[in-house]
Order: C-alpha cells, then structure tokens, then sequence
C-alpha cells in the first residue's frame, strides 16, 4: 500500500516513523510520503490560507497549493487511482468497517487541513476523477486533520496481511465484524498474578478454557453494556446466541 500525506506541518506526521506504521515501512509493506504544501506556493511567504468568501472567522486554505499539490502526486495514477482521504468534523464517521475497506485498496492520499478547512472547490476538483472520502474521527473539534490521518493510518496499516505480529490479532478486535458478536474486549491480565494485593481473577488460572470464555464473554457483555449500550442494540441475538453456544 502506497499513502501519501501533504499537509502544512510535515512534523506532525514523524509518529509515522515509529512502532507498527514505522516498521511495516522499514519491511517495505508501506510506503508512506509525506509532502510539504507549501512546496506548491510561489509567493515569499508560501501562503496558503486567506479570507472566507461571505465574511466569518478564520481563514480558509487556498485552493491553488491544494490543486498543485495534489496534480503532482496523483501524476502517475494509471488504473490505479487512489482514494482521496479527506479528514474533517463534518465527515462521515470513521469506523473499523471503513478502516477494513480503506486496507484493501492500494493508494490512500491524505489531504489533512488545518484553518477553517480546504476552499470547496478542491473537493469539486477531485471529487470528478477520484473516490473521494470526507472522514470524521468522532465527535469533538480538532484544530486540524494531522492527527485524524495519525489514527485512520494507524487503524488501516494494523489490518494489512502480515503488519500485525503472530501474537496479535485483529480478528476478535472491538468493531470488527462478526468478532464476540461486536461486544468490546473485556480486562485483560496478565503476571504476577498477585499484584499490590489485587488478585487475577482465579477463572483466568484455572486453564478451563470453556470457563474462561464465557468470563471473557461475560465481562465484554457487562463492559459493552456499561459503556456502549448501543452496540447492544445493534449486535445481532444470533452471533450472541452463536457465541453462547460456542462457549
Ligand atoms: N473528527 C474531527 C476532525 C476534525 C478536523 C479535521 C480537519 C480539520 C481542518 C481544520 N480543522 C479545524 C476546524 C474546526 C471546526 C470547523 C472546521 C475546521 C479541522 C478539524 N475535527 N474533529
């Protein structure tokens, strides 16, 4: 998978070097290029933002960089086009579902803003040739999209074949389809098994793997009740009889 960045604050995005996205880049299972916008502007003090058509607060970015920019890194895009990933409070939400398909297409290309957003026209622009997707991390207000391109890479490249180690797994992961019938994950624990008097709980020791189970099940059914009832309503009775029957 190739993913492209272009963003004002090339900095930002170093966290890319590191960990699961740094070493899939270092085995070559990504190749990640970040771009500068401003290597698209021309003028002494590489402008990119100015002020709103229709008046209002804060400064919108120029879509002249935006169009350079973008022009020169899909230049070679043959058959393979990429998705224009657009992140922004006003998207459609990010979920594993949409982390799962972005993980099967070849070239991602983030297009992070900061300001009041990308002049509309850009989004025209791109919008007629590329698939195109304005995506919202959750909702809170960000001060830019550096750090949703931070999570919606993060969340891809753990999917790609071979990204995860063998001794992780996305199969059973929170969201991700089908996995405990979409419940959250329950505690986890692990050595000593006494720890400033706090005990594991004796289930998880025992080595009786049905039992175990259904503590897992049990404690994601309890947590996801607590926490995010309305993933309740939305699993399906079957997996979570399917799951009891498993169990
Ligand atoms: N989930 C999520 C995404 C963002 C986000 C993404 C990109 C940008 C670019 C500029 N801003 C600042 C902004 C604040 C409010 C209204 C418009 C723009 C951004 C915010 N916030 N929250």
């Amino acid at each position: 998978m190739r993913i492209d960045v272009i963003t004002i604050f090339p900095e930002y995005l170093e966290p890319l070097n590191v960990s699961l996205v740094g070493k899939a880049r270092a085995r070559g299972q990504l190749d990640v290029r970040i771009h500068n916008l401003r290597d698209w502007t021309h003028d002494r003090h590489n402008t990119v933002d100015d002020s709103p058509f229709g008046g209002g607060p804060g400064m919108v970015m120029k879509p002249e960089p935006w169009g350079e920019a973008l022009d020169a890194v899909t230049a070679e895009a043959g058959e393979q086009l990429p998705v224009l990933v657009v992140p922004t409070p006003s998207g459609l939400p990010f979920t594993q579902e949409l982390a799962v398909e972005l993980s099967e297409r070849p070239w991602l290309v983030f297009t992070p803003a900061r300001y009041e957003g990308i002049d509309r026209r850009v989004i025209e622009e791109y919008g007629d040739r590329f698939d195109v997707r304005e995506v919202s991390i959750g909702d809170y207000v960000l001060a830019g999209g550096e750090a949703p391109v931070l999570v919606i890479v993060e969340a891809v490249a753990r999917l790609l074949p071979g990204v995860l180690g063998n001794a992780e797994s996305h199969r059973d992961d929170s969201f991700a389809p089908g996995a405990m019938a979409d419940l959250l994950e329950g505690p986890v624990y692990t050595k000593p098994p006494v720890w400033r008097e706090r005990e594991v709980p004796e289930v998880l020791l025992s080595g009786h793997h049905g039992k175990v189970a259904r503590f897992r099940r049990d404690e994601a059914f309890r947590r996801t009740t607590a926490n995010r009832p309305d993933l309740i309503e939305r699993c399906d009775p079957a997996a979570l009889d399917k799951l009891d029957r498993k169990l």
